[in-house]
Order: C-alpha cells, then sequence, then structure tokens
C-alpha cells in the first residue's frame, strides 16, 4: 500500500484522541406556553371535558401538590387541541395527526436549544462531526436528526444517529455515547440533541384508569444541546465538565415497573408506584461500581456535585435519602424539576446546565469552593441505570 509505514495498531491509535471527552457548550429551549401547575387541575379538566370525573381530579389535585413542580411548558396549546378534538380520547385514532405535527415541531425545538450550545462553542455548526438525537416522538423517517441537520447547515458528511422511546434515559444514554465516539474519533465534535414533547402522550383522564393521570401531572415539553469532544482547541473552546466514566445497569426484574407503547390513540405510559424505591435500592451499587472502576473507594457523597434526573419529587427525596445527602446537594435537579417538570431524556441537560450556571453564581460571589467532581445520572424504562463520573474544569467558573 504505497509508502504507508504505520502498523494497523498505529494507525488506530492515531485515530483515538488523546485525552476524555468533554463538554464544550450547552443550550434548552421550551415552547412559549407555560402551565402553572396550582392551575393544572383545573385546566386539564376543562379541556378535556371531563369534569364530571371528580375522584380522578381529586387525586390529579393531590399529584400535583405533592409533584414539586411550579410550572411546565407545552407545544400542545388550547388552539391546537381545539383543532384536534380527537386528542383527548385515546381510544380515537389520532396517531397521523400526533405524528403530522411532532415531526416538524420536535426538531424545530431541538434546532433553538442546538443553537445556543453552538454559540457557547464558539465554532461553525459545519465543524459538528456526529449527530445523536434522541426522542420518544419519533414515528416517521427519514427522522428528526435529518431535519436537524438540514435547520442548522450541518455537513453532509456528518455521522448522525437517532434514539427512539429511551425515555428519561435518552439524555444519559445519548451522552455517554457521544463520550464513546469522541474519544475514538480523533478531532470529532459531537452534537447531542434531545427533543420531547408531551402532544404525542397527552388524553383525557378515563374513569377506572388512575394510573394514566401521573404522566399528565408530570411530563412537560423542552430541548437540551450538548456539544460534546475531545482535546479542546485552545482558546476557542471550553471545556466545562470532562466525562471520564460512564455506565448503564439495569436492574432485575423491573421490565414493567416503567413501559411506553405507541398506539392508534397516541403514546401510553405505565410508571408504577415502586419507581422511587426501586431507583433508591439501586443507585448506591452503580456508584460504587463507576467510582470503584476509577479505583477510588468509599467516596463521601456529599463531596460530590450532582446532576440528577429528576424523574419527580419522591424520587429525589429517595435518592437523598439513602445517599445521606446534605439539603442542597440536589438543589439544580429540584430547580428544574420546579420550573420545567419532568422532560424525560431532556431533563439531565437542563441540570447540567443549571448546575454550571450556579457553579459560576457561587464562585462570583467567592462562596468557597464548589467540588471538583461530580455525578450525572439518568433513569428510564428497563428499569435502566445511566451513571457518569464528571470532573468540573476551572472554565466553568466565573462566567
Ligand atoms: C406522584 C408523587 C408526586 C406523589 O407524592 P407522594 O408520594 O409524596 O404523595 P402520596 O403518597 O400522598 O401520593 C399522592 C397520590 O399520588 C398517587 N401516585 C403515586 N405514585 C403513583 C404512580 N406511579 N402512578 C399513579 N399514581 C401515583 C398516589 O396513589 C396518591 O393518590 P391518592 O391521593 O389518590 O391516594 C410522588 O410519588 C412522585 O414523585 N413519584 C415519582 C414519580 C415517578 O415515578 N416518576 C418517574 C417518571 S418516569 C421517568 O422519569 C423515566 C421515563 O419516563 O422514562
Amino acid at each position: 500500500m504505497g509508502s504507508a509505514p504505520a502498523t494497523v495498531r498505529e494507525m488506530r491509535r492515531a485515530q483515538r484522541a488523546d485525552g476524555p471527552a468533554a463538554v464544550l457548550g450547552i443550550g434548552t429551549a421550551n415552547p412559549p406556553t407555560c402551565l402553572a401547575q396550582d392551575e393544572y387541575p383545573d385546566y386539564y379538566f376543562r379541556v378535556t371535558n371531563s369534569e364530571h370525573l371528580t375522584d380522578l381530579k381529586g387525586k390529579l389535585t393531590r399529584i400535583c401538590n405533592k409533584s414539586g413542580i411550579k410550572q411546565r411548558f407545552v407545544h400542545l396549546d388550547e388552539q391546537l387541541l381545539a383543532a384536534n378534538p380527537d386528542f383527548t380520547d385515546r381510544t380515537l385514532p389520532s396517531l397521523d395527526a400526533r405524528v403530522e405535527i411532532a415531526s416538524a415541531a420536535v426538531p424545530e425545538l431541538a434546532a433553538s436549544a442546538a443553537a445556543k450550545a453552538i454559540a457557547e462553542w464558539g465554532r461553525p455548526a459545519t465543524d459538528i462531526t456526529h449527530l445523536i438525537f434522541s426522542t420518544y416522538s419519533g414515528a416517521r423517517a427519514p427522522s428528526a436528526d435529518r431535519r436537524l441537520a438540514s435547520l442548522l447547515g450541518l455537513s453532509p458528511t456528518v455521522s448522525r444517529t437517532i434514539l427512539n422511546l429511551h425515555g428519561c434515559y435518552g439524555g444519559g444514554r445519548s451522552l455517554q455515547l457521544a463520550k464513546e465516539l469522541a474519544e475514538n474519533n480523533r478531532g470529532a465534535r459531537v452534537l447531542v440533541a434531545c427533543s420531547e414533547i408531551t402532544l404525542i402522550a397527552f388524553y383525557g383522564p378515563e374513569g377506572g384508569c388512575p394510573d394514566n393521570i401521573l404522566g399528565q401531572a408530570l411530563f412537560g415539553d423542552g430541548a437540551g444541546a450538548v456539544i460534546v469532544g475531545a482535546d479542546p482547541v485552545s482558546p476557542v473552546e471550553r471545556p466545562l465538565f470532562e466525562m471520564v466514566f460512564a455506565s448503564q445497569t439495569t436492574i432485575p426484574e423491573t421490565e414493567d415497573a416503567i413501559s411506553m407503547q405507541i398506539n392508534k390513540g397516541g403514546m401510553e405510559y405505565h410508571i408504577s408506584n415502586q419507581v422511587p424505591r426501586l431507583l433508591g435500592c439501586n443507585v448506591e451499587r452503580c456508584l460504587v461500581d463507576a467510582f470503584g472502576a476509577l479505583g477510588i473507594h468509599n467516596a463521601d457523597w456529599n463531596d460530590l456535585f450532582w446532576a440528577i434526573h429528576p424523574g419527580g419529587r419522591a424520587i429525589l427525596d429517595h435518592i437523598e435519602g439513602v445517599l445521606g445527602l446534605d439539603d442542597a446537594k440536589l438543589a439544580a435537579s429540584r430547580h428544574v424539576l420546579s420550573e420545567f417538570g419532568n422532560m424525560s431524556g431532556t431533563t439531565v441537560i437542563f441540570v447540567l446546565d443549571e448546575l454550571r450556571r450556579r457553579r459560576g453564581r457561587a464562585a462570583n460571589l467567592e462562596e468557597g469552593q464548589a467540588p471538583e467532581w461530580g455525578v450525572m445520572m439518568a433513569f428510564g424504562p428497563g428499569i435502566t441505570i445511566e451513571t457518569m463520573v464528571l470532573h468540573a474544569l476551572a472554565t466553568l467558573e466565573g462566567n
């Protein structure tokens, strides 16, 4: 082969990055319609013409009151709902109309978030080499990743991957894959985009089906984007978090605990009331294993910073309890839950964004040293737990 001097092993080594993958930019976006959680039961039972189901309204009110959520943003406003009255009844075949709307709205929301991440990153969008898109609203090909690439003007050689129906672990999974791509392809710059809109899973309450009501109280719409790359080019690229170790764990015998299924009336999901307890029983083992793999034993969880997917208030309470975390440790997760609700796979990106903002503020106020090391965790159907050990860099502070 001509005069190539290298062995395959040397070629392989040259293709790999030297340093660890790092977060180089973060952006988030929400649709404009904001619903206040304390007004939601009145709103929901009115727009679904279900005022007669008083027991379920009482239940939804109790869940909303205890949800730790102040407000959520949604694409499906009253006008859109009035144009699509079938959406309130999940026994009617409304999937076509839902897919039609979501196919446009999901990549557009992602593009808003991605534009912010790219602006912070500081390089042209055409320098992106890989795109990973995660959503639970995908039901068409070419998919939202293809549309997002067009909206952003990405290079035709960008390498695209779509993750569908990973639910709330979609953000964690995408970031783990981005780490692998960045570390194994010298010079790679990976755009992770998660975009979730609840329109695909919105329907009215049903007598005798109290399970369905939880999701209507919990989920909101949002998109999050992250640029990931190794060996940052100074001074343009300013890494925020190094992605030091990543793992995925499936909790045995929990296949039925969280499930999602697309059918003619939209997406149905089931969320067992055991989810907070199951996560509480399993997160510490994932953390011990992750830090053990790095040779760190007996870590004090309060010495770390935390970016936990706020699946629900009770989930955060359980995790805080089993790990013995101080009150403020999950503040970024609780803040995101309160301001946006559970935006499924996107939520953990909002938490990372909030966390770095808080670190910047604390540094500006000279409030003492924030922890250098931390953890990001996301959960979803499986039950799947995504764990990533992060190392915060000084460029984060004083923004
Ligand atoms: C729903 C809660 C806010 C309720 O707060 P408390 O538990 O403190 O209050 P509580 O015990 O008085 O319960 C209030 C009411 O909520 C109901 N309730 C609780 N859990 C429920 C569930 N999984 N499904 C349906 N209803 C549920 C109770 O029966 C009760 O109804 P009544 O008052 O009639 O007796 C909380 O339990 C919570 O945050 N749960 C976690 C939610 C969760 O699993 N999220 C993960 C989403 S999935 C995810 O993030 C990943 C993914 O989608 O992929």
